[in-house]
């Protein structure tokens, strides 16, 4: 009798460890204008003006910086129990634990998935004070939000079909006639709360927070700019093709990729569609053909397993970035470029 999946309604927290936390308050608040709900010397909870649970990430100061877990929220306090079920009947590592081991968050079953990340599911959480028409309040790129998270892994096509048997549906992907290449996967009705990225893993490769329209990333632009922390800016802003959304990503001071994301799609009739892009079309990861620097396909954060231990890192047979001639079609695009001049 297969055990059934919880019910899963959206990506909700994370928790990033990071070596200095001043030096990311100085990043993740003053900068762009995250909400500091609660803090201490060792810890920063941080949400988004739109968000009336107590915080969205957590920022927590440890000796290396990594991937501590990613959270998803479940229906009911009985689907908290279900995940255990669910990932204890495949033989994963599973582990309960207690209300408030989380400030703001019930008690908890965290696993590791097959793919060997830290994973969280959870039901009970306090709300925190609804800031959503505090405008005297909000700062920075506005941050609204959490919206989802982005993996690297080395098989994109097993990743897929576990989140698809965790009851995740699929909004698009990148493709070929020999593999798949990159997978969306959504609970909440919006394009993912989960994508995997082929590449050496388990790592993160970014959280992303949605603002409320494009010029919020242009305005997280011009403030790096004026500051002089212009190198925080690694990809974009630019228009994706996957997922339609406007898009700026950003690296924090421990190397930590954040994306800001705004105007992506509904996704919630039952008969939802999937979008698939082939692996050659240079306009699937930037809808105006804009190349994607290297380090956007090479550079993620390391996950740490329930252990507190680095999970150490598979490589894929094949990546993206080199079927698709070099950092995503250099090659392809200065080629074509040529034949028209
Ligand atoms: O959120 C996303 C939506 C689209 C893309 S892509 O670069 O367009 O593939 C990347 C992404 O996963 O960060
Ligand atoms: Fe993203």
């Amino acid at each position: 009798m297969p055990v059934p999946a919880p019910d899963v309604v959206r990506a909700a927290d994370a928790e990033l460890a990071v070596t200095d936390l001043p030096r990311a308050r100085r990043f993740w608040v003053d900068a762009l204008g995250f909400e500091a709900i609660e803090e201490d010397d060792e810890v920063i909870y941080l949400r988004g003006y739109e968000e009336f649970l107590h915080h969205s990430l957590v920022l927590r100061k440890a000796p290396e910086p990594g991937l501590r877990r990613l959270a998803y929220r479940v229906r009911t306090p009985e689907d908290v129990q279900r995940a255990e079920e669910f990932f204890a009947a495949k033989g994963l590592p599973t582990q309960v634990v207690p209300a408030g081991t989380t400030r703001g968050i019930g008690e908890a079953v965290r696993v590791e998935d097959p793919l060997g990340f830290p994973v969280e599911f959870f039901h009970h959480a306090e709300h925190g004070p609804r800031h959503v028409q505090r405008y005297d309040l909000r700062r920075g790129a506005e941050p609204a939000r959490i919206d989802h998270f982005n993996v690297l892994t080395p098989d994109v096509q097993a990743a897929h079909d576990f989140y698809a048997e965790l009851g995740f549906r699929t909004s698009e992907t990148i493709e070929d006639d020999d593999r798949l290449y990159a997978a969306w996967m959504f609970r909440k009705s919006t394009v993912h709360d989960i994508a995997f990225t082929g590449g050496a893993g388990p790592r993160l490769h970014h959280i992303a927070f949605f603002v409320p329209e494009s010029h919020h990333i242009l305005r997280a632009c011009d403030i790096l700019g004026a500051t002089a922390d212009h190198a925080h800016i690694e990809r974009g802003p630019g228009r994706h093709g996957v997922s339609n959304a406007f898009y700026l990503y950003l690296r924090d001071p421990d190397g930590h990729r954040l994306e800001l994301y705004t105007s992506d799609y509904y996704t919630g009739d039952p008969d939802h569609p999937t979008a698939r892009w082939s692996v050659q079309d240079p306009r699937r990861r930037d809808f105006w053909g804009h190349d994607v620097v290297a380090s956007w396909y090479r550079e993620g954060s390391t996950a740490f397993g329930l252990d507190g231990e680095p999970k150490p890192l598979v490589h894929p047979p094949v990546s993206e970035e080199t079927v698709h001639v070099g950092a995503d079609g250099i090659g392809v695009v200065t080629e074509a470029r040529l034949q028209q001049s």
